[in-house]
């Protein structure tokens, strides 16, 4: 997965160049991937929806998992695999599954095979391609109708970002957080996360 996103980065970087960014001051997205150490990957699991104590967000496309955007540079991903009491079912309802928001506004159901990858741009992307790129808006929804009692999905997500200690220089215009980014637009990125979380979490920046 590493490596399929590698060679998409390096296409990234080409992209945003054709769109008159000079190359990022050793910024470049192949590179940054490529010498960084703090790649996550995650095996995702959705319970089944019965289970949801979130009880408002009743047949909304996020109600698996909300609206988001990913904070890093690249997120890989494979397809969802659904199971009901432990065996593996095919998807009861074709509504169900992971969503985009394209950029011009469209919600689009992405669909993938199990031989496939997918990946998704983050924010780091966005803002270091001073939005010659745009982060992926994204969301998860749960399975509704009489099959879907009791099934559960899993996939498995692969975020790739820089490294916790590698200067990120941010632009003077950013699309947002720019409450987060001091004067001379240079943080690690591992400063820049903890930024975030202390946004997100307790309202601190
Ligand atoms: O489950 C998926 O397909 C997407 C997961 C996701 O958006 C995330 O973990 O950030
Ligand atoms: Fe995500």
């Amino acid at each position: 997965m590493l490596e399929v996103g590698l060679m998409l980065a390096r296409h990234c970087d080409l992209y945003v160049m054709q769109h008159g960014v000079e190359p990022y001051d050793g910024e470049s997205l192949e590179q940054t991937i490529s010498r960084s150490r703090c790649h996550k990957g995650r095996l995702l699991y959705y319970f089944p929806r019965q289970f949801s104590t979130q009880k408002e967000d009743g047949d909304s496309v996020s109600s698996w998992c909300g609206w988001h955007t990913d904070h890093g540079s690249l997120t890989g991903l494979t397809c969802g695999l659904f199971m009901k009491n432990s065996v593996e079912v095919p998807c009861p309802d074709s509504a169900a599954g992971l969503y985009i928001r394209t950029r011009d506004d469209r919600v689009v159901k992405v669909t993938f095979g199990e031989d496939e990858l997918a990946y998704q741009i983050g924010e780091t992307t966005e803002i270091l391609s001073r939005g010659r790129l745009c982060a992926t808006p994204h969301c998860v929804q749960a399975p509704s109708g009489a099959n879907a009692s009791n099934v559960e999905r899993s996939t498995f997500a692969m975020f790739m970002q820089p490294d916790w200690n590698e200067t990120l220089n941010f632009p003077s215009e950013i699309p947002y957080h720019q409450e987060l980014i001091p004067p001379n637009g240079a943080l690690t990125f591992g400063e820049y996360s903890e930024r975030l979380v202390n946004k997100y979490y307790q309202g601190k920046t």
